[in-house]
């Protein structure tokens, strides 16, 4: 594997985007929702760099299964998630792809009457776009290449990575 984002750089992009949410949302209350599990270490950076009125939650999507490195059928499931009529809610997810997850995490979350819907994400790849909405806030763009670590797993692996790494082809298909 490659790095492609150090520990420190991650570290300063993170204050950024805590710093983008506070103008965006002021003293106003909110509700973050974090994208289970790759949001995870993003989640337990970001909150603690917020001081409005905070409630905190999670909900879980899942597309990527066994050794594939491309989207398959995506299971939602808002079971954990707190109740957001009425809330302002900011979904906080680590990667944005294809877009179909965050897209999908969207129209569920307007189904719950919302007063307002943001997303965040650190990772956006352009090259692979197939939705026509993009996140509010954006820590990074990359490039085309399968990446791991800061919550970003491949097989339930590479998680606890405190950088963000690029696989070579023949690190995937050696897991497969
Ligand atoms: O933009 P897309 O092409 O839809 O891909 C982005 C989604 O893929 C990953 O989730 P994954 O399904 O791998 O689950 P995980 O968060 O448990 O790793 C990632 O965490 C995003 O939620
Ligand atoms: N780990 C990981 N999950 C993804 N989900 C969508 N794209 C990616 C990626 O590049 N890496």
């Amino acid at each position: 594997m490659h790095t492609l984002i150090e520990t420190n750089q991650l570290a300063l992009r993170v204050t950024e985007l805590a710093e983008e949410v506070r103008e965006a949302y002021g003293d106003e209350p909110l509700t973050v929702l974090g994208v289970m599990t790759g949001s995870l270490v993003l989640m337990a950076d970001l909150i603690r760099q917020l001081d409005m009125p905070l409630r905190v939650g999670v909900m879980q999507a899942r597309s990527y299964r066994g050794t594939a490195t491309t989207a398959g059928d995506l299971a939602l499931n808002l079971e954990m998630m707190p109740q957001v009529a009425g809330q302002n809610v900011l979904i906080v997810d680590d990667i944005f792809d294809t877009g179909h997850t965050l897209e999908n995490v969207l129209a569920g979350i307007r189904q719950q009457s919302p007063i307002s819907v943001r997303s965040l994400v650190l990772l956006s790849k352009s090259e692979r776009h197939e939705v026509a909405i993009r996140p509010d806030f954006i820590g990074f763009h990359i490039p085309n290449e399968f990446v791991v670590g800061y919550g970003l797993d491949y097989q339930d692996h590479y998680r606890n990575l405190p950088f963000v790494a690029a696989l070579e082809d023949h690190e995937i298909a050696s897991h497969a």
